[in-house]
């Protein structure tokens, strides 16, 4: 790990903490970040030439695998015309148009560049739309780093101990209410008591970044029938579930429709993008046709689209998904094998490709609470062994893992084999 390391102390001299952010860092399993430098199909190699299974995949958006060559291809024939107009593109009204087809919810859709984005400008546009200020969203949820929504917030925020952030002033969070998550009860109570105040209600429909937990029967049904009942803004945060857990996202997979939904990772293929879109008659809000202001300089970029495009024609062609599914969960039904053998508590979640492991004799695991108080540093010493045996997952036990169309049974018995004897050694 000679150069990894080296690269890594020249990292921490000029970026802080050596990341451009913070999930890299190995702050929740100790020990060093590792520079990566090629991917191909299922596997990454580092700089120092070793080569890993990944089930991170840049964090989910890579749901064809590295390098596709379709994708790649897409790529490059775009780049050569140009890289950025400022201007409408071609390539942008045939993203919008496939977004509009295969996300139930949405009528129109604006294109912008990172998850954080779409959650932040979804949030004005709803309240604009009802003028409205009071927002609900739930514990261990995460919806990029928006002020109004880094409270107890999941993800990295919940790795380091910091899910509020200093620097979001108070007036900001003020009028943001926290319910724990699966927990329909809270929500009505909160409805009964704030209803006629509540602009929106933003929610992942199957939480990706407190680990990964799925809503239990009657969550996301009971969020749509108080967001009726007191005209509130539901907004679907797809931007890890978008065509991760179904071909049409998890409203597709859940028949539940929201008012708006927000996209990224995968309908970026890798390159930064970011969606959101519902309702004809909330999108007519934004500028220019309506007064809500929202602008993006590279937003709707050709070469982000292309790769788009490309990544999303992969995932919904005939059985693509059901393939992807299957193979996760093989992964899943294998790690909790493997566990089962060597004796260590393990219970095991997966929606379409999203999976999550805990290590815990509690199950199944539905709450914020019980992700909590799993076993962070079996989780830690399972990370670093399957690390030295060539897996990379997730460097921290609250986040999802991601499984992609390239990783095939070899890759997956390479998994397991390696799961085996790392189990052994928890
Ligand atoms: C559910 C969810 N929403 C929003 C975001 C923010 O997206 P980005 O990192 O592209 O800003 C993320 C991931 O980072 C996410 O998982
Ligand atoms: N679950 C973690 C993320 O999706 C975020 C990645 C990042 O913030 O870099």
């Amino acid at each position: 790990m000679q150069r990894t390391h080296e690269l890594f102390q020249q990292a921490r001299e000029l970026i802080p903490g050596g990341v451009n952010s913070p999930v890299r860092a190995f702050k929740g399993v100790g020990g060093e970040p590792i520079t990566f430098e090629r991917g191909e199909g299922p596997y990454i190699w580092d700089v120092d030439g070793k080569r890993y299974v990944d089930y991170v995949n840049s964090w989910g958006p890579l749901v064809a695998g590295h390098a596709e060559p379709d994708v790649i291809r897409r790529v490059q024939e775009t780049v050569a015309k140009g890289l950025s107009f400022g201007t409408p593109v071609e390539l942008e009204v045939e993203m919008a148009r496939k977004l509009c087809e295969l996300v139930p919810s949405l009528d129109m859709v604006r294109l912008v560049n990172s998850g954080t984005e779409a959650t932040m400008s979804a949030l004005r546009l709803a309240r604009a739309h009802t003028g409205r200020d009071k927002i609900v969203k739930f514990q261990g949820n995460y919806h990029g780093h928006v002020d109004a929504l880094l409270v107890q917030a999941g993800s990295g925020a919940l790795t380091l101990g910091v899910p509020g952030s200093p620097g979001v002033p108070q007036s900001v969070v003020a009028d943001t209410l926290t319910l724990p998550y699966n927990d329909a009860e809270a929500v009505e109570k909160c409805f009964n008591e704030h209803g006629s105040e509540i602009a929106a209600v933003i929610v992942e429909p199957v939480a990706g970044n407190m680990n990964c937990v799925p809503p239990v029967p009657g969550f996301l049904e009971k969020l749509r029938e108080c967001c009726d009942k007191s005209g509130s803004v539901l907004i679907f945060d797809e931007v890890m579930t978008g065509f991760r857990v179904g071909p049409n996202c998890a409203q597709g997979r859940f028949g539940i429709k929201p008012d708006m939904t927000c996209l990224g990772k995968v309908i970026g293929g890798g390159m930064p993008v970011g969606a959101f879109g519902g309702r004809r008659d909330i999108m007519e809000g934004l500028a220019p046709v309506g007064g809500v202001y929202q602008a993006g300089t590279l937003a709707g970029n050709p070469v982000a689209m292309a790769a788009g495009l490309a990544t999303l024609e992969k995932i919904t062609a005939p059985g693509a998904f059901d393939g992807l599914e299957a193979t996760t969960a093989k992964l899943v039904d294998g790690f909790k094998q493997r566990a089962d053998k060597a004796g260590v508590p393990l219970t095991t979640n997966q929606a379409g490709s999203m999976f999550g492991l805990f290590f815990t004799s509690e199950s199944p695991v539905t709450t914020f609470e019980q992700v909590k108080a799993c076993d962070l540093e079996a989780f830690n010493r399972f990370f670093h062994a399957m690390l030295e045996e060539g897996v990379y997952l997730a460097p921290a036990a609250f986040e999802a893992g991601f499984v992609s169309l390239a990783h095939d049974e070899t890759a997956v018995q390479e998994t397991l084999d390696a799961a085996e004897r790392a189990f052994a050694r928890v």
